[in-house]
């Protein structure tokens, strides 16, 4: 099963209280929702230049510069280090079960109407196609599997 969230960007709206924000009602839910077992997603939505890539990281190099500040960053590296977090927290909360979580991730962009694997650039046109089972998935999409946050950043 997936459960999705949809986001809208107006570039003036993506400041440090809307990042914030937005981590609150997606960011949280989405997490506990991912700890629960099920499969969950992002859409970003909005005309060119809207701010879509700076609300899900943040400004340009900010992975990469450590003294970023934190209410900069965006709702992917909030997203991961609060699951990161999380997964701790349950894992020593139940320390007798032993609890293994798997994390995996993707990244796609859509631009009319054309599928493009952003962990794998040279994927342009990847088919978007439907299971009886496992529903909607889109074939051939890069799947990372992540248990820090250098694996997320990298
Ligand atoms: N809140 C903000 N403060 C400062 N700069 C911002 C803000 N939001 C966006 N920008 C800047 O505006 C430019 C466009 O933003 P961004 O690349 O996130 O848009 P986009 O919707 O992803 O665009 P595209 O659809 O073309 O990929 C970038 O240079 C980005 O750093």
């Amino acid at each position: 099963m997936f459960l999705s969230y949809f986001i809208s960007t107006v570039v003036e709206f993506s400041d440090p209280v809307f990042q914030l924000d937005i981590f609150e009602h997606v960011g949280v839910p989405l997490v506990e929702n991912c700890l629960a077992g099920f499969n969950s997603s992002v859409f970003a939505y909005g005309q060119t230049g809207s701010g879509k890539t700076y609300t899900m990281w943040g400004p340009a190099n900010s992975l990469a510069e450590e003294n970023v500040a934190k209410e900069q960053q965006g709702l992917t590296p909030r997203v991961f280090e609060r699951l990161f977090a999380r997964i701790k927290e349950e894992q020593t909360k139940h320390s007798d079960q032993q609890l293994n979580y798997q994390c995996n991730c993707s990244f796609l962009e859509i631009y009319n109407e054309q599928v493009t694997d952003l962990l794998d650039p040279s994927q342009r046109n990847l088919q978007i196609r439907e299971d009886v089972k496992s529903g909607v998935y889109v074939e051939n999409l890069t799947e990372n599997q992540v248990s820090t946050m250098e694996d997320v950043t990298q």
